[in-house]
Order: C-alpha cells, then sequence, then structure tokens
C-alpha cells in the first residue's frame, strides 16, 4: 500500500478511496528519469526508492497523465513530478506551507515546556469538595519547526505538581526533536504509540498518570502545529478527514473486543452523512454549553445566586454545582441555585470523587428532590464497578452517572462504557494521551450509545476540548441533542485566541490550529516561580516563594 514519498505530502493510498482520483505511480527504471524523479524528490543523498516506492499523481501536470485505459491510470513515458513539491494540495494552503519548504525546515528543531500557574486559590475559584484551593496552572509545550512555525499545547494541573510534569515532558523530548512534522501525520497513531510506549520511560505509567499527562501536552501541541500548517482549525482538520487517515491516528491496541477498526471505519463512514448541513449549522449557532461558573464549593451562597442570575441572563440552562464536603451545606446549595434558576433549567451536580460507593448513594437520594440530571465522580475515578452499582441504584431516581475528567486512559472508559457505569462521559482534552487517545474514546461511545459531554475545568480545557466535540457533531455522532460542552469562565483573556461563547453556545474557532497559544504577556507574568506576577505576589506575602522555603 503505497504513500506518496514526497515528504511535505501527505497522500496515502489507505486514507484515499478511488473516487478521489489520486493515484499512486513507482519510480521509472530508465536512469535518466529517475534521476529527474529523485532530484524532485529532494531526499538525502544516501536515499534510494525501493520497488514499492511512489509518487501520488497531484505532482504531475495532467498532460503526463493518461487515463485513457478503463481500469488504470498510467503516466506517460516522458511524465516528470514537477508540482506542489512542498505542499500537499489536498490539505496545504497556508502562507507557511506556501514558503519554501524542505525536509529540514519540516523538523521539529525545538520543544519547550513552561510552568505556568494563575492564582485561583485567592478567590476559591475552581474550587470542589476534593480540591479546596486549587491555583488554575499547565504544562505549556511550544513545539517549533524549521520555519519557525509553533505548535502550543498544554495539560491541564492544579498547582503544586506542574514542575513534574514539565520534567516528564523533558525526558520525552529527545522522541520528538528531529523528526519530521508530516511524517508524523502520515501515521500518527503509530508515533503516539513511541510516545506513550517506549519501552523503558512506560515503566513509569503505562499510560497513566504523570506521563499521560506530559504526552497530552506533546501531543497537543502536535494537532495545533497540524491545524497550522494546513490552515484549519482542529475541528475542521479532523471533520475533513477521510475516515481511513482519522483511523490512522488511532493506537487501537486493548480495544478490539470492543471496537474494531472496521467498525470504527463504518462509523465514521456514517458519520459523513448530512454533514454539510451540520457543519453550516454549527458555523451559524455554534454548539451549547453550561456552566460550572456559579457553583465552585468556596464560593458563598450569595455570590453563587449572583452567578446563576449572570449566568441566566446570558442564556445559559444547564448549571453545574459542587457537592460533597456537608451534606446539610449542599441542601442549602441546591436550594438556592433552584430558586434562580427555576425548575425548567437543568441542573447537574459534582462531586469530585468524595465518597464511598454506599455513601453515594445515601447522599444523592438526600438531593434528588431537586432533580439534578446527573452525579458527577461520585466516588473514585478508578472504581468502574462502583460506578455501576451507583448507577443502578440511582436509576429509579432518574439521577445518571457522569465521570471521565480523571480517567486514566482509553481501556479504563472503555470498561466504563462496556459496564453501563457512566450514561454521560466526560472526555477531556488534556487528560488522557492527547487528541489520538481521544478519539476512540468518542467511537466507543457512539457505537455503545453513551452521550459525550466533555469536561473542560482547567486552564485551556474549553479553548481546546470544544473542537473534538464538534467534530463530533460534524462528522461522527451527528447530534447535539441533550449534550453540552462544559464552560468555566476563567483564564481566557491570556489566550491569543479565547474561546467565543455566544447564547450560551462555543461558536466554531476559525484561527488555524487548537485555540492552544498563550499571550506573551500571560507567560512573563504567571510562569513560576519566576514570573513577574509571581514575583509580585510573593513580595506581597500572599504565597511563599518555593525558592526560599527550599533554603
Ligand atoms: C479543580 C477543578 O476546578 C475541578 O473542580 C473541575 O475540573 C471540575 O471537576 C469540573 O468538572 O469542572
Amino acid at each position: 500500500m503505497p504513500c506518496c514519498v514526497i515528504r511535505s505530502c501527505s497522500s496515502d493510498s489507505r486514507w484515499f478511496k478511488k473516487s478521489s482520483g489520486i493515484t499512486f505511480h513507482r519510480f521509472p527504471k530508465n536512469p535518466e528519469k529517475r534521476k529527474a524523479w529523485l532530484e524532485f524528490v529532494n531526499r538525502h543523498k544516501n536515499w534510494k526508492p525501493s520497488q514499492f516506492s511512489s509518487i501520488c499523481s497531484k505532482h504531475f501536470l495532467e498532460k503526463y497523465i493518461d487515463r485513457t485505459s478503463l481500469c488504470l491510470v498510467r503516466l506517460r513515458d516522458n511524465a516528470i513530478p514537477t508540482l506542489h513539491r512542498f505542499q500537499s494540495t489536498t490539505e496545504c494552503s497556508c502562507s507557511e506551507m506556501s514558503k519554501t519548504l524542505t525536509v529540514e525546515n519540516l523538523k521539529i528543531v525545538s520543544l519547550d515546556v513552561k510552568d505556568v500557574r494563575f492564582p485561583t486559590s485567592l478567590q476559591a475559584d475552581g474550587s470542589d469538595a476534593m480540591h479546596t484551593d486549587p491555583d488554575y496552572s499547565c504544562a505549556y509545550v511550544t513545539i517549533k519547526l524549521g520555519t519557525g512555525l509553533e505548535g502550543y499545547g498544554l495539560t491541564f494541573t492544579c498547582g503544586r505538581g506542574t514542575e513534574v510534569i514539565v520534567a516528564a515532558v523533558e525526558s520525552m523530548k529527545n522522541l520528538v526533536i528531529g523528526q519530521v512534522v508530516t511524517d508524523i501525520y502520515k501515521e500518527f497513531g503509530v508515533f503516539w504509540r513511541s510516545l506513550t510506549s517506549e519501552s523503558q520511560l512506560r515503566w513509569i505509567g503505562p499510560e497513566k498518570g504523570v506521563t499521560a499527562l506530559a504526552t497530552a501536552a506533546i501531543i497537543n501541541a502536535l494537532w495545533d502545529l497540524w491545524g497550522k500548517l494546513v490552515n484549519k482549525p482542529v475541528w475542521q482538520l479532523l471533520a475533513d478527514m477521510e475516515p481511513e487517515q482519522l483511523i490512522s491516528c488511532i493506537d487501537f491496541r486493548y480495544l478490539s473486543n470492543v471496537i474494531t477498526k472496521e467498525e470504527a471505519l463504518e462509523l465514521l463512514k456514517k458519520g459523513k452523512e448530512g454533514r454539510e448541513e451540520r457543519m453550516n449549522k454549527l458555523l451559524e449557532k455554534g454548539y451549547p454549553c453550561y456552566t460550572t461558573q456559579a457553583g465552585w464549593l468556596g464560593y458563598s451562597n450569595e455570590k453563587i445566586q449572583q452567578l446563576a442570575q449572570k449566568y441566566m441572563d446570558a442564556g445559559f440552562t444547564a448549571f453545574k454545582v459542587k457537592v460533597g464536603k456537608n451534606l446539610k451545606d449542599d441542601v442549602n446549595r441546591l436550594e438556592y441555585i433552584r430558586n434562580v434558576i427555576g425548575w425548567d433549567k437543568t441542573l447537574m451536580v459534582d462531586a469530585n470523587q468524595v465518597w464511598e460507593v454506599q455513601e453515594a448513594i445515601d447522599w444523592m437520594k438526600v438531593l434528588a428532590p431537586f432533580k439534578p440530571l446527573w452525579i458527577e465522580e461520585p466516588t473514585s475515578p478508578d472504581d468502574v464497578l462502583g460506578h455501576a452499582e451507583i448507577a443502578k441504584a440511582l436509576k429509579p431516581l432518574g439521577i445518571k452517572v457522569a465521570s471521565g475528567e480523571m480517567c486514566c486512559n482509553r481501556v479504563l472508559f472503555k470498561q466504563f462504557l462496556q459496564t453501563d457505569a457512566i450514561q454521560y462521559c466526560q472526555i477531556d482534552s488534556a487528560r488522557i494521551g492527547g487528541v489520538n487517545e481521544i478519539l476512540p474514546v468518542y467511537l466507543m461511545a457512539q457505537k455503545l450509545g453513551v452521550k459525550v459531554v466533555p469536561h473542560a475545568g482547567g486552564v485551556g480545557l474549553c479553548e481546546m476540548v470544544q473542537h473534538l466535540q464538534m467534530w463530533d457533531y460534524v462528522s461522527l455522532s451527528g447530534t447535539s441533542e441533550g449534550k453540552w460542552v462544559e464552560y468555566v469562565d476563567q483564564q481566557h483573556e491570556h489566550f491569543v485566541h479565547p474561546t467565543v461563547i455566544e447564547n450560551a453556545h462555543y461558536m466554531a474557532p476559525r484561527a488555524p490550529g487548537y485555540n492552544t497559544e498563550m499571550k506573551k504577556e500571560a507567560l512573563e507574568g504567571y510562569v513560576y516561580p519566576n514570573g513577574k506576577e509571581w514575583e509580585s505576589m510573593f513580595a506581597k506575602g500572599l504565597f511563599s516563594d518555593p525558592r526560599k522555603s527550599k533554603k
């Protein structure tokens, strides 16, 4: 199965249907012609084409292509490739790609990672029963190509520990630097596995915890870069892919008892029906969201009431509230919020893993009169059977179970979905190993009929995850009925292309990439612990300076 040997071209016979008109042509045997082809390919001097090496028809003028035979497209004898040496016609139209690209400048020349923290604990923004004082933070990765083009990716953290992710990214650097990005994108699933299954590094995972978070930051940066190279927002890049190409981004290892590549391919092909209409609707109306901004646990009831009103006025119809610390307080809080939003709006509650299984059931029975749609993370994020037990017990009360923001990988997601342990699947754009590992979770959820309602309570999570849900809407599940993307109104001002919300809908991003680039001033201010803002907060005594406490 050939793929085109031109380095900036993504043509691969596995991704293109015959009807696409793209054909693949082997190197001529005639030494002179062969030399002309090799000059065009412009690989290093020892590179030799194998008997299967091919160049695709996109690189030949039409006059060189002989389409007279009904079953075979041939090249004419004098055919020499001359077109699009540095550009793939199906995908690359941005100014970056029209610069003269060589293998050298498509290489990844550097990978930088920063520890960026915001002092959200000062206002209890983002607080819940388990994470009582989070400082919204991230490990922020910048991947640079020889052209100078940069891709940005991040993984969300709560403050302390970000330095550990930074160290893990540093340990993975050598697996990334020096790679030619277009080679990565040709077999992205294979590259993904090379990061997550490195023979020594995998021991400290495997595929979970710190290494998975570090993988997510790197992978997210590569998707941002890909979007920029082809001049598309990531949701559209995904939505425009042929099913075969999308499948090539996925590592299906350990999933075949629930979904095979062939089944995934069928789902994606089916998902294409009605795609244009949905794309137009998305561009016009956006994708619905709910907000958690009125419901952080550290907020007073007055603040909750005031914020709930603010978001009601902005058109929100679904609200999530934190619970789980004290039952009496929870009853009080839910009363407050129902008073503002009324009973026709949707209410969700989230315990962030604080309960034992039976405790979750008992607690939720008391909160049931407030008609919550779901209880989120009632118990340990690893306890599949515990969630299933809770779901079964709460079903007669009309309360569903949601989880996923701390689900460690696709295999655990598989079990949650297989056992009906969750009725709402909360993928997180930075928790499992980035886009490539999230795609099969969407596919499994689609096959098993479970709604995906992404988690986004953290830095940059709204920016990224909107793309995935929009792709799902346009090209997989085809519906947003009864689904939302979470929206929290924090730290957006630090992004070059922040999310845009209108009438409680995420508007489809238009900028190329994954919306992950942070503003220069944000990095100058909040890189930890040397950023200007941090220096000033240490000086005011708001936080203790870790550099001093180490002495
Ligand atoms: C510490 C964080 O804010 C969490 O509370 C947050 O991600 C939350 O679980 C959510 O669902 O948004």
